[in-house]
């Protein structure tokens, strides 16, 4: 698992660190660390040795490190510039950068497009204006120059810690902010590069390890990322005993006359997943596709038999079905069943909902249901407030509601009621297509069906995480992110990464929980 932290919470770690004078070794092994990183990029490109590097430095610790990290480029041969933004510089690193033959400018309001495009044609920038002592964006000519060269598409970008403008905390983002390839991390990776927007801004992120990593293992994380390790250990192993029953059953109240398909995608989805069974309730209309793709499932009418768990709500439209969909909610509370609660479902909540269900917006549906919740006070949010600051959103709807909520996303958040947040971001952009939603929901409703007891009751894969019994159901419903993500990836790239309908995606679920499982068992402690 991946831990992210808060910038108080590594600066919290810093401290006994600075108090007994280390304060420079932390910052040499983090200047080293993306020095390393820059380089091996750049060689990647092209030969190393007269290759040009700009440093976009701020004037505290994080221009700080910038100022190090190209010293140690120059001296392998780089030809070192360094953009002075603050008219003052982190003292040692900018003697340390001119010791080692680097060039000096200072950034005014006169000169940003000169500079900008003296840049831009480098062969790498190294954008260190800001760190996590930022309070707020770019500003003035900092934020000119950030814009400019955002415009400019320099070749290679490489953030010192974060890139700057984006919130440590939260990955809120004060625009202007120059994209990166590759961000280096110091000590732990900040909570601000894993949630969007920030995550999209930030390439892909690399820990440098520092010394405090050991003091950070105590704290709580503020987001976890499972890893392929972690998923493995959490999906469910049938059993050589196992029958269609002890598998679990599943039942679907999805789709409606106009959106069949919904209803289609959500049932095969399931299937593929690993359901013993499943079982779908709705119109004749929409059973009859159900059943033609997925000849395995059962249609019931209006008394389904026993299931252990439910999916209610992608495509369902009309009265008829959506009393479907209420009366099999109601159901779900009574026998205290997990449930994923997806589209048209959202507007049925009880009250107050159980960590066991787990709802499935996306940015507008997150918007829709916290204006329509009584206890937002109301206030109307919007699909651009919940996409501007998804992590708050997604808290404060599982808080709200009492359920899990799982915000779908490029970077997908799912946050128990408690606050414990999972993100992941194992998908492509291909993703975002018809019916993929629909797909996720079934990925999800089947591994609800599986693993029921296990997450209730598991003193293992589940406890080993560390979570209270109410924040497993999160870890599930990232589990079936994860692996709805990876199936866009992996049927993608059978495609040499071109676009993808939602079909692709569900048929390639078998083989990612394949290969998770075969790789679990090779590497099991
Ligand atoms: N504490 C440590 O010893 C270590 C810190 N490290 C680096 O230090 C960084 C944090 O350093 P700092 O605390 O100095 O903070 P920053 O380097 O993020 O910058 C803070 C400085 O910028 C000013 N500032 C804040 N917001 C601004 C804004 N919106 N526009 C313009 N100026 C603004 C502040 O007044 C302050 O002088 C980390 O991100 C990391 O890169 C690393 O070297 C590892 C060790
Ligand atoms: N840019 C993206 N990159 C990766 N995955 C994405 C992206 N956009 C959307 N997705 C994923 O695609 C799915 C879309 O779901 P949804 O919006 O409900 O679609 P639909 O309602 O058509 O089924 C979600 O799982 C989401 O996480
Ligand atoms: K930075």
């Amino acid at each position: 698992m991946i831990s992210a932290f808060t910038g108080q919470q590594i600066r919290d770690a810093e401290q006994p660190l600075l108090d007994s004078g280390e304060g420079a070794v932390l910052m040499h092994r983090a200047a080293y660390g993306l020095a390393q990183v820059v380089a091996r990029e750049v060689k990647s490109r092209r030969k190393l040795a007269g290759a040009s590097v700009t440093v976009l430095a701020g004037k505290g610790n994080n221009g700080g490190d910038g100022l190090f990290a190209a010293a140690f480029l120059a001296r392998r041969g780089m030809r070192t510039m360094a953009i002075l933004t603050a008219g003052e510089a982190h003292p040692e690193g900018l003697a340390a950068f001119v010791a080692a033959g680097g060039r000096q400018l200072s950034l005014e309001a006169a000169n940003v497009e000169e500079l900008a495009v003296l840049c831009a044609g480098d062969d790498v920038i190294i954008d260190a204006l800001l760190g996590t002592g930022a309070r707020g964006g770019l500003r003035g000519a900092s934020a000119e120059l950030a814009a400019a060269l955002q415009e400019l598409h320099p070749r290679l970008v490489v953030a010192c810690d974060l890139p700057s403008g984006l919130d440590a905390n939260t990955g809120v983002v004060h625009w202007p902010v120059l994209d990166a390839d590759v961000t280096v991390t110091f000590g732990g990776v900040k909570a601000g590069l894993m949630a969007d927007p920030g995550e999209g801004c930030a390439g892909r992120v690399e820990l440098v390890r520092i010394g405090i990593e050991d003091a950070l293992e105590h704290c709580r994380p503020e987001i976890r990322r499972l890893a392929s390790s972690d998923i493995g250990a959490l999906l469910p192993d049938p059993g050589r005993r196992a029958h269609k029953y002890s598998r679990g059953v599943l039942g679907v109240v999805a789709g409606s006359p106009r959106f069949a398909g919904a209803a289609v995608l959500g049932v095969h989805a399931a299937a593929l997943a690993g359901a013993g069974m499943v079982r779908y309730v709705g119109p004749r209309e929409a059973a009859q596709l159900v059943l033609a793709r997925t000849p395995e499932a059962l249609w019931e009418t209006d008394h389904p038999g026993r299931v252990q768990a439910w999916l209610l709500g992608s495509g369902v439209d009309g009265e008829e079905q959506l009393e479907r969909a209420r009366n099999a909610g109601a159901s779900a509370l009574a026998h205290e069943l997990p449930v994923v609660v997806d589209a048209g479902a959202l507007s049925l909540l009880p009250q107050r909902c159980p960590a066991h269900w787990i709802l499935t917006p996306h940015a507008g549906e997150l918007a829709t249901l916290l204006t329509s919740l009584p206890s937002a006070g109301e206030v109307e949010v919007t699909r651009d407030d919940v996409e501007s600051r998804p992590l708050h959103y997604v808290r404060q709807a599982a808080e709200l509601t009492g359920a899990t909520v799982l915000l779908k996303g490029a970077t997908t958040l799912v946050s128990s009621p408690s606050g414990v947040v999972f993100s992941q971001s194992d998908g492509t952009a291909w993703m975002a297509t018809a019916g993929s939603g629909d797909v996720l929901a079934g990925v999800l409703g089947a591994l609800l069906a599986q693993s029921t007891e296990l997450v209730r009751h598991d003193d293992g894969a589940y406890a080993a995480l560390g979570l209270d019994p109410a924040d497993r159901w999160a870890a599930l419903a990232a589990v079936a992110a994860s692996v709805h993500g990876r199936a866009g990836t992996l049927a993608s790239a059978d495609f040499e990464g071109g676009p993808l309908t939602a079909s692709a995606i569900m048929r390639a679920v078998p083989r990612v929980i394949g290969s998770l499982n075969a790789e679990y068992d090779r590497t099991r402690p």
